[in-house]
């Protein structure tokens, strides 16, 4: 096995948009694109193109006009296209619910853990045939994670650094007894999707990171209402301009970083993960990985 570094990639950034954030503007050259994977077909085509010089990929999670629920959205299918068009560091943008008083709608989280609750996914491109254990301790990019905090206090978006994400399945919203519960947990915030798609992000050896938007208190705060699509899609309306404006700066910010992300642990993050020996490994298992591990197989 070798095990090579990532050291001459060009910094490509991608964009995965949830609830409320289809498109992006702003781009030059752009084009929506077809990509087909190992893992069948992304949510939707991804728009590529350049801002300020930098590449940009961009996809909505749940496709334009949100057609897939946060179970039936191919999360193998979305990392892997980003990854075979060269994305380097990837960002979501996602709704959440506040599990925190402090945390009002309209707030900004770079959120930095998971509690993952999820059930019906899944959640690895690795499987019989090729093991792999790589590690979540920090689940998002902490260099990321910081560029993101900086880019929004420099725009004076009301930002928290920090924070824990709690996924559930869905996609019903929580009952108060789980809104509680999740709250006794310590979390910080409730949604439906950044797992598994931080946990194959780090697969892929693409450095994630997650801009989570508070739309609503779930239902646990007795002085508001329980979360509705309504509430949700309505404080997402009146954010847009921010969320659009974070997305325009912090694109050009990380392609110009100017030591990069090469050597993020991050894109070393299978260097001693796979486990089946080589002469057990499954060769067109081995093929299909080929696009997402690539640097060590
Ligand atoms: C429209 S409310 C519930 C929906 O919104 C969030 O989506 P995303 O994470 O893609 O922004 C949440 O996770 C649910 O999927
Ligand atoms: N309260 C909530 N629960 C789960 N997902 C959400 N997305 C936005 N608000 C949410």
């Amino acid at each position: 096995m070798s095990i090579n570094s990532h050291t001459h990639d060009k910094p490509v950034i991608g964009v995965i948009g949830g609830s409320g954030l289809y498109n992006i503007s702003g781009l030059s050259d752009q084009q929506w694109v077809e990509v087909d994977t190992p893992w069948g077909k992304p949510s939707d085509q991804l728009l590529k193109g350049t801002l300020d010089g930098v590449s940009c990929v961009f996809l909505p999670r749940h496709g334009r006009g949100h057609v897939y629920s946060p179970t039936d959205v191919n999360y193998r299918a979305n990392i892997a296209a980003m990854k075979k068009l060269g994305v380097t560091d990837l960002v979501s943008v996602s709704a959440v619910g506040s599990l925190k008083e402090e945390l009002s709608p309209g707030t900004f989280v770079v959120v930095d853990q998971l509690i993952d609750r999820s059930r019906l996914r899944t959640k690895s491109f690795f499987e019989k045939g090729l093991v792999a254990h790589v590690s979540l301790a920090d689940p998002f990019c902490p260099k990321l994670c910081q560029m993101l905090y900086e880019q929004a206090k420099q725009l004076e978006i009301k930002v928290v650094k920090g924070g824990t994400y709690l996924v559930m399945e869905g996609p019903q919203f929580s009952t108060r007894a789980e809104s509680q519960l999740y709250r006794s947990w310590g979390a910080s915030v409730i949604g439906m999707t950044n797992m598994p798609e931080a946990a194959l992000a780090r697969e892929a050896e693409i450095c994630y990171a997650t801009i989570a938007m508070v739309t609503d208190y779930d239902c646990w705060h007795e002085e508001h209402d329980a979360v509705s699509v309504k509430a949700v899609v309505g404080i997402l309306k009146q954010n847009a301009r921010h969320a659009s404006s974070l997305v325009e700066k912090f694109i050009p910010a990380l392609g110009k970083r100017p030591q990069g992300n090469s050597e993020c642990q991050c894109k070393h993050a299978l260097d001693y993960a796979l486990i089946t020996a080589p002469e057990k490994r499954d060769p067109v298992l081995v093929e299909r990985l080929k696009t997402i591990a690539g640097r060590v197989l």
